[in-house]
C-alpha cells in the first residue's frame, strides 16, 4: 500500500475508459472525477481503438451486459492488452447467473485481465469454489476468503480483490487485507462498481498492480468510514452524496491516521 499514489493520481488525472453498467454509470463517473481521475464511458465498438489510445486504463463491468456489449468488451480488452494498458474486470453476478459466468470465462480466456474485483460470491464462482451468491450481492457462503481470492488469482494469473466488510487483495502470492469501511457501502448499490473503476484509476499510476489495488481499496474504504462518522442521518442516499464529496477532499495524511491494513 502506498498513499503517495493518491497524490500521483491527482497530479496525473488519468483517463479511465469504462464499459459501465446502466444502473451506476453516473455514480462511477462522478466518483472517478471526484477522486482526481478523468472518466470516459463508451458503448460503441466503432470507437474502441480511439478510446483505448486516449485512455490510461480500462475498466470492464459486466453489470448490464448485452451481446453487442460483450463483443465491445472483447475488442476493447484486446486493444488494451496490445497497447499495454491495464484492464480491470468487474464480474457482476457471475456467482448467480450461469450465462454471466460463461461470458466472464470467455473474456478471461481471450484477454489478459490485470485485476479482477468482485464480492465473495463472484470471486468464489470464478475460483471454482462453493458459495451461495445472491444476485449482485455476495450472498451467504462459508469459506476462507483468503484461500478463495488466492485460488482465483492463481487460476487467471492476475491480481484479485475480494471485497466486503474486509477487502482481501492478492496477486496469488502476496496477501493484504483492508479492514476499514462502513456497512453503509452495502446499502448503496454500486459501491463495488465504483471500487473497480477506482482500482483502474490507481493502476494508471504505473505502480505494481498489487500495491495499486490495495491503495484503491484503502482510499475508498477509509473515505466511507470517515463520512459515516460525520453523517447526522446514516442513510444510503446521503452517504452516497457525502462519499463523492469526501473522495475529492480526502488526504493521504488523514487516511494514514485511521488505516487498518494487514
Ligand atoms: N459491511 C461492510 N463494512 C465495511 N465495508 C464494506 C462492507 N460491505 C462492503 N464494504 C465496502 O464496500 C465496497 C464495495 O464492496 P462490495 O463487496 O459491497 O461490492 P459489490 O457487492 O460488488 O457492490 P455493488 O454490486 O453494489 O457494486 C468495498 O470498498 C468494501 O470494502
Ligand atoms: C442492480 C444492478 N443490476 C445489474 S448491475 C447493477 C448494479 C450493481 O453492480
Ligand atoms: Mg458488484
Amino acid at each position: 500500500m502506498d498513499l503517495k499514489l493518491l497524490t500521483t493520481l491527482r497530479a496525473q488525472n488519468p483517463i479511465v475508459l469504462n464499459i459501465a453498467n446502466f444502473v451506476t454509470v453516473a455514480d462511477v463517473a462522478n466518483g472517478l472525477n471526484a477522486l482526481g481521475a478523468s472518466p470516459i464511458m463508451s458503448a460503441e465498438v466503432q470507437e474502441a481503438d480511439a478510446m483505448v489510445q486516449i485512455a490510461g486504463t480500462v475498466c470492464i463491468n459486466l453489470g448490464t451486459l448485452t451481446e453487442l456489449q460483450i463483443n465491445q468488451m472483447r475488442v476493447v480488452g484486446k486493444l488494451a492488452n496490445q497497447a499495454g494498458k491495464p484492464v480491470v474486470l468487474d464480474p457482476v453476478a457471475v456467482g448467480a447467473i450461469p450465462y454471466r459466468y460463461r461470458v466472464a470465462r470467455d473474456l478471461l480466456a481471450s484477454l489478459h485481465v490485470d485485476v479482477i474485483r468482485g464480492n465473495a460470491g463472484e470471486i468464489a464462482a470464478l475460483a471454482g469454489l462453493d458459495w451461495q451468491a445472491k444476485g449482485i450481492d455476495a450472498g451467504a457462503g462459508h469459506g476462507d476468503l483468503v484461500h478463495i481470492a488466492q485460488t482465483c488469482a492463481q487460476r487467471f494469473d492476475c491480481c484479485v480483490i475480494l471485497s466486503g466488510p474486509t477487502d482481501v487483495i492478492t496477486d496469488g502470492t502476496r496477501i493484504a487485507q483492508v479492514h476499514n469501511g462502513t456497512p453503509l457501502f452495502q446499502q448503496h448499490v454500486g459501491s463495488g462498481d465504483l471500487l473497480s473503476s477506482l482500482v483502474a484509476a490507481f493502476l494508471a499510476t504505473g505502480n505494481d498492480n498489487f500495491e495499486a489495488a490495495q491503495t484503491a481499496c484503502l482510499v475508498l474504504a477509509a473515505s466511507g468510514e470517515l463520512v459515516a462518522q460525520q453523517l447526522t442521518a446514516s442513510r444510503p442516499a446521503s452517504f452516497a452524496v457525502a462519499l463523492i464529496d469526501k473522495l475529492s477532499l480526502v488526504t493521504p495524511a488523514e487516511i494514514e491516521t485511521m488505516m487498518k491494513i494487514e
